[in-house]
């Protein structure tokens, strides 16, 4: 139901001259100009006066000046017009509102004699307003009573003296009274009537009964105001929709002052109360007409009656009657400048729509229509929204941070091309490398059991046989080698020239001014490639598992039947006593052998030499299985490009088993082979499997080139007053070592005794296993929670009985600085008390976590998730709004959070800030802080 704002519409209508005044020779005080204009006042007609033949201009001092007041209306009616062209003109569009269900009012104002009552009834010969708007209300009805029913009531009021009386009964006072509807006469009936020849009877008859009583002014003049009121119910005959509307058609009684009527006693005071409702009726029009929200409708009854038409649900028309005869000049005035406020007032206007009578369907479908529709709205709304939104968000095109952003685009397509040839080449190439690995290792076992073949033959007449079928696998599996080195070769300089196109194109992000953001995205490739190469060595050390435990399965059968086999015989051959000394000292070394298979076993440094042949062979079991040598790292880790784009902690991390840091490979690392300057290989840093020195537990980095590296702890920004230490520590890779608590001396292989603070001594052979058990190992010497940290996970390799290593494992703990391994009394119980040769332990995994580098060249290890994360185009061209829009771009240390290293890894910026910062402080409020913030920053090295 919508609500329409309208003016009051405002008529004036000027009677002509009446006898009487005709006779007084009045003036002419209105002068109509237009449809809308009149001139109250205006100059007089005046003759041209002569003297001796001169015109005279002067004016007459004696007269009045004029007013001369020009006043618009919405209509002005001079003496001319009938009351037809009034209708036409403001009640037309009245009856067709009401038809529309709206409420409609009419009132004429003016002073007595004026015209009002001949404008609203008018005569047989010239009916009024109410006649003619009846006949066309009538009218419609007949024309619409197909689709509408219609019930029409009329009532007639008169209030008199404040009371109000019901004109076509003779009846009352009644009393008013409000309700949601608007004010209502209590015990009003209408009357019913179904032509415009039965109202005017009613008419007349109410007319009859209006108190009348002759005036001054007017000999027939209405003291009271009348109230002609139509109730029209319409109901829609095929929706049910009722409406219910009401035309108010107001007579009010004259307006002017009590002097023009000469009244006295009874008269005065009618006149007095007529005077007190009008006047209430002016005061609500003014406020009414200034827009004040207080309308006093109660200071009389007709104000509380008019209360709908003048300020409600109501399209109103106030018909001004003036005369124009200079003998109501006053009246005339005061009613003009009523009409002129009135002008002002605006009414709510809505249609009344009443479905009651509606059927529930047809209400619930109305109900889901309005439903669905406002449903859709919203939906458009938000969809709207999100398109401002959007278009808010984009740059303008054209703009700096536009054309930007499609050079960026550009730069993010290369590196994304770069990045995916160099990805397919590297996972061809690690394939190949695990078949062929995977290949020698099958070759080696086959040798294997060819050398047992040879001996365990029951009489030598399958022997050849077998013995060629085995040649023939192992040459099938040469042969495989031998065929998969050309597509290898090739793809190994595929893998090698995107290599070198990357690096180009970190030199030429270097130059642009986008370096900034594009560095952390070129970071977030390098963790891809980095996660790519580790989940292929995951599926290519499953897969040598796999193979490596059938073998064992296989051996340990053999192993369980010949023992069974053995043991027969050497009952049998004693109870013969035929056991020869050589049979039975062989014998023995077997059982001894078991015995030590089962125990733990330490090797001397006499060892060392064989071990490292087995471990440069590369046909041994362990180098096959290791891809290592497809790893990136030293590329990563030389020291110019530390200074230049760093990349994750791939290559943080290189464990070798050589002591010397060379290949055991006869193809180098595609990886290094792109930097592995002699230069950058010496710098390498390689975790070397430590020498065992008696029962020594071991571990110290070195580089490959053999020498001791100082240990290095983690940098951290705390640290940086120590500037001799840093720059050091910023060249080399960060590797966490273990000291001993207490620092025994080692036994050199000559017997020297040789200090080595990175070596636990656990050289007292008295304790066996259980020395290492229960043991307790600083972590570094300078202990700082940081450092802790790194060894958060740390797990052991040890030439142990695996099942009693595993023990062991269980139990290492880290607690307050300090690495324990223990095993329990029971464990205890089932291991050797004694135990040789050596334990050698070494560290196998640890947990890296490294702070982002505050500084420039420092390198810097994020953990895959964030650079995955922030390896997305999207995320880029979002930080680098986020950038320009704090103005940040092209600085160089703008974009990272925490350590602000610009030329650092650009991926630090997506860090929480508050992390970062706190980090670059080592300043955190609790251990589950530090735990998140190593969460976000470690990297599990594998
Ligand atoms: N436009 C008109 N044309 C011809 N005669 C008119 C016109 N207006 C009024 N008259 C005559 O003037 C006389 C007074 O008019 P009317 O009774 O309508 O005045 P009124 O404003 O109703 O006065 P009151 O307030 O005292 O009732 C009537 O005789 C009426 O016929």
């Amino acid at each position: 139901m919508s609500t329409d704002s309208r003016k009051i519409r405002v008529a004036v209508r000027v009677r002509p001259f009446n006898q009487r005044e005709l006779e007084g020779n009045p003036r002419n005080i209105i002068k109509v100009l237009d449809k809308s204009t009149l001139m109250f006042d205006p100059d007089e007609d005046e003759d041209e006066f002569f003297f001796h033949g001169v015109k005279q201009t002067h004016r007459d001092i004696t007269k009045r000046v004029k007013k001369k007041l020009t006043m618009e209306y919405d209509d002005v009616f001079d003496n001319t017009a009938t009351n037809s062209d009034i209708y036409e003109v403001c009640m037309q569009p009245l009856v067709q509102s009401v038809m529309n269900g709206y409420n409609c009012s009419v009132f004429v104002y003016g002073a007595t004699g004026a015209g009002k009552t001949h404008t609203m009834l008018g005569n047989e010969a010239c009916p009024g307003i109410t006649f003619l708007t009846m006949k066309e209300l009538f009218r419609q009805i007949e024309s619409l009573s197909e689709v509408r029913k219609f019930d029409i009531g009329i009532s007639y009021l008169e209030v008199y003296n404040e009371l109000v009386m019901n004109l076509l009964t003779k009846s009352g006072p009644l009393k008013l009274r409000e309700d949601s509807n608007g004010v209502v006469v209590s015990g009003l009936v209408l009357k019913q009537i179904h032509n415009a020849t039965e109202l005017l009877e009613l008419l007349a008859l109410g007319n009859r009964n209006r108190t009348q009583h002759p005036t001054d002014a007017n000999a027939e003049s209405s003291r009271s105001h009348a109230i002609f009121q139509v109730h029209i119910r319409m109901v829609e005959k095929k929706t049910g929709q009722k409406r219910t509307v009401k035309l108010s058609m107001i007579d009010l009684a004259g307006s002017e002052r009590a002097a023009s009527t000469k009244g006295l006693g009874i008269r005065f005071k009618e006149g007095a109360n007529i005077n007190k409702s009008l006047l209430a009726l002016g005061n609500c029009i003014n406020k009414l007409a200034d827009g004040l929200k207080h309308i006093p409708y109660r200071d009389s009854n007709l104000t509380r009656i008019l209360k709908d038409s003048l300020g409600g649900n109501c399209q109103t028309v106030m018909i001004a009657n003036i005369s124009p005869s200079s003998l109501t000049y006053d009246d005339t005035y005061n009613t003009l400048k009523y009409a002129s406020r009135a002008k002002k007032i605006r009414t709510n206007v809505r249609q009344n729509i009443v479905p009651s009578n509606v059927p529930k369907e047809f209400l619930v479908k109305k109900v889901n229509e309005q439903a669905e529709e406002i449903e859709r709205l919203k939906a458009k709304v938000a969809d709207l929204e999100e398109q401002l939104r959007k278009k808010e968000q984009q740059p303008a095109e054209g703009s700096p941070l536009a054309l930007n952003e499609t050079l960026l685009n550009t730069w993010i397509s290369r590196i994304d091309s770069c990045y995916a040839s160099m990805r397919e080449a590297l996972q061809h190439l690690i394939a190949l490398k695990s078949k062929e690995k995977l290949l020698n290792m099958r070759v080696k076992l086959k040798e294997q059991a060819e050398t047992i073949a040879r001996i365990v033959t029951l009489d030598g007449s399958h022997l050849n046989e077998d013995i060629a079928k085995m040649e023939a696998a192992i040459d099938r599996c040469g042969k495989q080698v031998a065929n998969q080195q050309a597509d290898k070769t090739r793809w190994l300089e595929r893998f090698r020239h995107s290599l070198r196109n990357r690096n180009t194109l970190r030199e030429e992000i270097l130059q642009t001014e986008l370096a900034t953001v594009l560095k952390g995205y070129l970071s977030g490739k390098d963790a891809e490639i980095e996660a790519i190469k580790s989940t292929l060595y995951k599926e290519h050390v499953l897969q040598m598992s796999f193979t490596y435990a059938q073998e064992n399965k296989l051996w340990h059968n053999i192993m369980v039947l010949s023992g069974d086999i053995i043991q027969q015989n050497y009952l049998l051959l004693r109870s013969m006593d035929r056991l020869d000394s050589v049979t039975h000292d062989k014998l023995k070394r077997l059982v001894k052998l078991n015995q030590r298979q089962r125990g733990v076993t330490f090797f001397d440094d006499d060892c060392q030499q064989d071990r490292n042949e087995i471990n440069l062979s590369s046909n041994s079991i362990d180098d096959i299985a290791n891809l290592s040598d497809c790893s990136e790292d030293a590329v990563d880790f030389s020291p110019d490009n530390k200074s230049t784009l760093s990349t994750i902690g791939g290559g943080a991390l290189k464990r070798s088993k050589l002591n010397d840091g060379s290949e055991s490979e006869s193809d180098t690392c595609p990886m290094q082979a792109e930097s592995g300057t002699e230069e950058n290989a010496s710098e390498r840093n390689v975790f070397k499997k430590p020498k065992i020195v008696g029962r020594t537990f071991s571990f110290k980095t070195t580089t490959s080139s053999g020498l001791t590296r100082p240990p290095i702890s983690r940098r951290t920004p705390t640290k940086q007053a120590k500037p001799s230490v840093m720059a050091t520590a910023s060249q080399r890779l960060k590797v966490p070592r273990l000291v001993v608590s207490k620092t025994k001396m080692a036994q050199s292989p000559s017997g020297s005794a040789v200090r080595d603070e990175n070596k636990l001594n656990v050289s007292d052979e008295s304790c066996g296993i259980g020395s290492i058990a229960n043991s307790t190992f600083d972590i570094c010497t300078s202990k700082d929670s940081e450092t802790e940290s790194l060894f958060s996970n740390v797990l052991v390799e040890s030439n142990v009985d695996p099942q009693v290593l595993d023990k062991v494992l269980r139990r290492a703990s880290m607690k307050g600085g300090k690495m324990t391994l223990s095993v329990s009394k029971e464990n205890r119980k089932k291991s050797p008390k004694r135990i040789d040769p050596p334990v050698e332990v070494s560290i196998m995994k640890t947990e890296m976590l490294y702070l982002p580098a505050p500084e420039a060249n420092e390198i810097s290890y994020y953990p895959y998730d964030t650079f995955l994360a922030n390896a997305s185009a999207n995320s880029v061209i979002n930080r680098y709004r986020m950038m320009k829009a704090k103005d940040g771009i092209g600085s160089t240390g703008g974009v990272v959070g925490g350590g602000g290293g610009g030329g650092g890894v650009g991926g630090s910026a997506v860090l929480p800030k508050s992390i970062t910062a706190r980090a670059a402080n080592n300043n955190f409020d609790s251990d589950s802080d530090r735990n998140r913030h190593n969460r976000l920053m470690g990297i599990v090295k594998k």
